[in-house]
């Protein structure tokens, strides 16, 4: 996949903090590309640009950082915006998706009318490790019988097999970095 425009000048705007939030983790920071009006403006406008003429009805984005991203896209793309939540934290009727972490488990989960047989939406989260949350996130649409159309997210750390995982599933991916033998 051709780089999007500006990839590079996005990327040096993530900070890199090894060892948090624990030893051996190299964790990758987008708050500094928030943080910067020119950066923020450039990160939303990558994903408004690359989805403005595809036929969306939705745009669902994941807990947490994904709500920052996700809920601006869609208001630019003037389409709703659903969250997928961490478990325990929606009020209504749920489904919920369990998937493995590097340790441990965790669960995803959606309104049962956050969306709508039929519809097609754009799943966005920051950043693509393990793949795991994506995944989960995607199938809870699939459930509802909704199309992903693209899952859609700034960062993509290959070497943890992630964006692999996700193709090997059949699901399009669309990352702007990544941060492979970095
Ligand atoms: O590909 P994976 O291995 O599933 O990891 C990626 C997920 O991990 C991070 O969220 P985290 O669970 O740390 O929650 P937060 O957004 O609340 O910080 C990140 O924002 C993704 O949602
Ligand atoms: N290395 C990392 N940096 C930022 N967020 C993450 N989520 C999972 N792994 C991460």
């Amino acid at each position: 996949m051709k780089k999007p425009l500006y990839a590079d000048y996005l990327q040096s705007h993530i900070r890199t903090v090894p060892d948090w939030p624990q030893a051996g983790v190299m964790f990758r920071d987008i708050t500094p590309l928030l943080q910067n009006p020119k950066t923020f403006r450039l990160l939303v406008d990558t994903f408004v640009h690359r989805y403005m003429d595809e036929k969306l009805d939705m745009v669902a984005g994941v807990d947490a950082r994904g709500f920052i991203l996700g809920a601006v896209v869609a208001y630019e793309l003037n389409l709703g915006f659903v969250p997928i939540r961490k478990k325990g934290k929606l009020p209504f009727l749920t489904v919920a998706e369990e998937y493995e972490l590097e340790y441990g488990s965790a669960t995803v989960e959606i309104h049962t009318d956050a969306v709508k047989a039929g519809d097609r939406v754009l799943l966005i989260d920051d950043l693509v490790a393990t793949g795991g949350t994506m995944l989960a996130a995607a199938k809870l649409l699939g459930r509802l019988g909704a199309t992903v159309v693209e899952a859609a997210a700034i960062v993509d750390l290959p070497e943890l097999g992630g964006s692999k995982l996700i193709a090997d599933n059949h699901l399009p991916l669309f990352t702007i970095c990544d941060f492979a033998g970095h």
